[in-house]
């Protein structure tokens, strides 16, 4: 946000994409190779269980092998094909695909069926991560390294990597003992002596053994956490603190509110819907009466923010009428799921056709950090104006990571509208500040939010309400 010439500073963001300015923050990458087998899935397993980071993602460089034509896959079943080559891989796809994700952005990761040497039809979506580590036999390829701020080698006996993978292929992958001999001794032992073992001085770290290694995947685990400090990453379990202490002295102790803000003019009528919705003795039939009016009136103060052009028009007296129409080709709504689904109804009445998408997205009772469920959006999404709903906002977290998730389908910041009919301040500067293109628009804002992130004074857990449903 720009006002002469200055950046006015709301609150210091939000995790987990942006630091106190306001800028990208970008994931901490992690590359992991050794030979096949030595155990790099496995030490990537024990990284991410031990880091106390919410959004971590594990690529494994194999779901980039290239498809084989009908030649080479005959190769392959008759294990004939060399798979431990660079050249394997499609090592332009894994480059693109780390880029992307060291933004914070989503990819389609390919599904590699072993068994079948191929790619399944789908593929894997991926969001944006905190952490995203890398591993694969050929990781350090000198076209990936400068992707990764921390290069780990796996180093484990070739003897105990040749056991592991005979188990492993004739469990896992559909070999026979002589196949998965015969391959490793044409061609991974020597892929790991010439391309592979060569790789260990560009490393960082070198953790003998694999996964077993505890105090090596400490190391790893502290040096992680470490770097995400440096880099300002915030997580939700310090959030309260550093959210009343940032707000202080902020514009929201002012009065001030961020311009991408827009509530709803308080007329006693507006105030007498609130009174309605409110109220902890209203019964659930006059809490969905009431809450649909008032969400009616929501969603036309949001479409009248969209933008129009002048036409003019013939009345039935052939008579110019100079009018306006709106000025998008596309609209469709977004919901976050359960209550922004109780908005559907109110959008659907005033756009007519419009096409709907929504998007669960729950708290992790463990780590308190919203995450991804469900997420269907309509075709064209990005070239459409959205408006994303929820039926309240308190923290801000839920509505953070739906609209970079519209972000990262390409929508414009500047074609999304985040409607809800109470929005909580603290929630408000934290949208308004990581996102100061999408407009927030409201029926009412609330000061505060309580230690469990509820709205004050609020309207209760609008989804119980609503839906006639007993608290969790
Ligand atoms: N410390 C260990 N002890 C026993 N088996 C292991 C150990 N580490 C890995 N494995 C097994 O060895 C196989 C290969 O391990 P994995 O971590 O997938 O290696 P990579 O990713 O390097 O191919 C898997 O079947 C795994 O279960
Ligand atoms: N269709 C394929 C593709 C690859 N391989 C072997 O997989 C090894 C790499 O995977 P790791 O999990 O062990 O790192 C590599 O050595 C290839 O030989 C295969 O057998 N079939």
């Amino acid at each position: 946000v720009v006002r002469s010439g200055k950046r006015i500073i709301f609150t210091s963001g939000r995790p987990p994409w942006y630091d106190s300015s306001g800028q990208l923050k970008e994931a901490f990458v992690i590359g992991i190779t050794g030979g096949s087998a030595s155990g790099k899935t496995s030490v990537a397993k024990k990284i991410i269980e031990a880091l106390d980071v919410p959004w971590v993602s594990l690529i494994c460089m194999d779901s980039f092998y290239k498809e084989l034509n009908k030649e080479e896959l005959q190769q392959a079943k008759d294990c004939n094909y060399n798979f431990d080559l660079p050249t394997s891989f499609d090592l332009e796809l894994i480059a693109s695909t780390m880029k992307r994700l060291r933004e914070g952005k989503n990819v389609e990761i390919p599904i590699y069926n072993f068994t079948k040497h191929q790619r399944d039809k789908k593929k894997k979506t991926i969001y944006g991560a905190n952490v995203v580590i890398f591993e694969g036999i050929f990781a350090f390829q000198p076209e990936l390294l400068k992707f990764m701020d921390c290069k780990v080698f796996v180093d484990t006996d070739s003897d105990i990597r040749l056991a592991r993978r005979l188990r492993r292929d004739i469990l896992e992958r559909g070999r026979d003992v002589r196949g998965v001999l015969k391959q490793y001794m044409t061609f991974v032992k020597p892929a790991y002596d010439l391309y592979i073992d060569t790789t260990k001085n560009v490393a960082d770290i070198i953790v003998p053994r694999g996964g077993e290694n505890e105090v090596g995947v400490n190391l790893i685990v502290n040096l992680i956490n470490q770097r995400l400090q440096e880099r300002g990453f915030l997580f939700r379990s310090q959030l309260k603190q550093n959210m009343q202490h940032q707000l202080s002295g902020q514009p929201s102790t002012t009065g001030n509110l961020p311009p991408s803000v827009r509530v709803i003019d308080r007329t006693s009528h507006i105030i007498g819907l609130h009174t309605f919705i409110r109220n902890k003795d209203t019964t659930r039939d006059e809490f969905i009466f009431y809450s649909r009016r008032l969400m009616r009136i929501l969603i036309e103060f949001a479409l009248s923010l969209l933008p129009f052009k002048k036409v003019t028009i013939d009345t039935p007296q052939n008579i110019k009428y100079e009018g306006m129409r709106m000025n998008s080709n596309n609209i469709c709504g977004v919901s976050i799921l359960r209550a922004g689904e109780t908005m559907e109804p109110a959008l659907c009445d005033v756009c007519k056709d419009i096409s709907i998408g929504k998007i669960l997205i729950q708290t992790n009772n463990e780590t308190g950090e919203p995450e991804l469920h469900y997420l269907r959006l309509p075709r064209n999404i990005k070239d459409s104006h959205v408006i994303l709903m929820d039926a309240t906002m308190a923290t801000g977290a839920a509505a953070l990571m739906a609209i970079r998730i519209l972000l990262d389908h390409d929508v414009l910041d500047e074609n999304i509208l985040l409607i809800s009919l109470v929005m909580a301040l603290p929630g408000i500067h934290a949208v308004a500040y990581a996102f100061p293109g999408v407009q927030l628009v409201t029926t009412e804002i609330d000061k505060d939010i309580n230690d469990s992130f509820h709205i004050l004074p609020g309207i209760g857990n609008f989804g119980d309400r609503y839906f006639g449903t007993e608290p969790l």
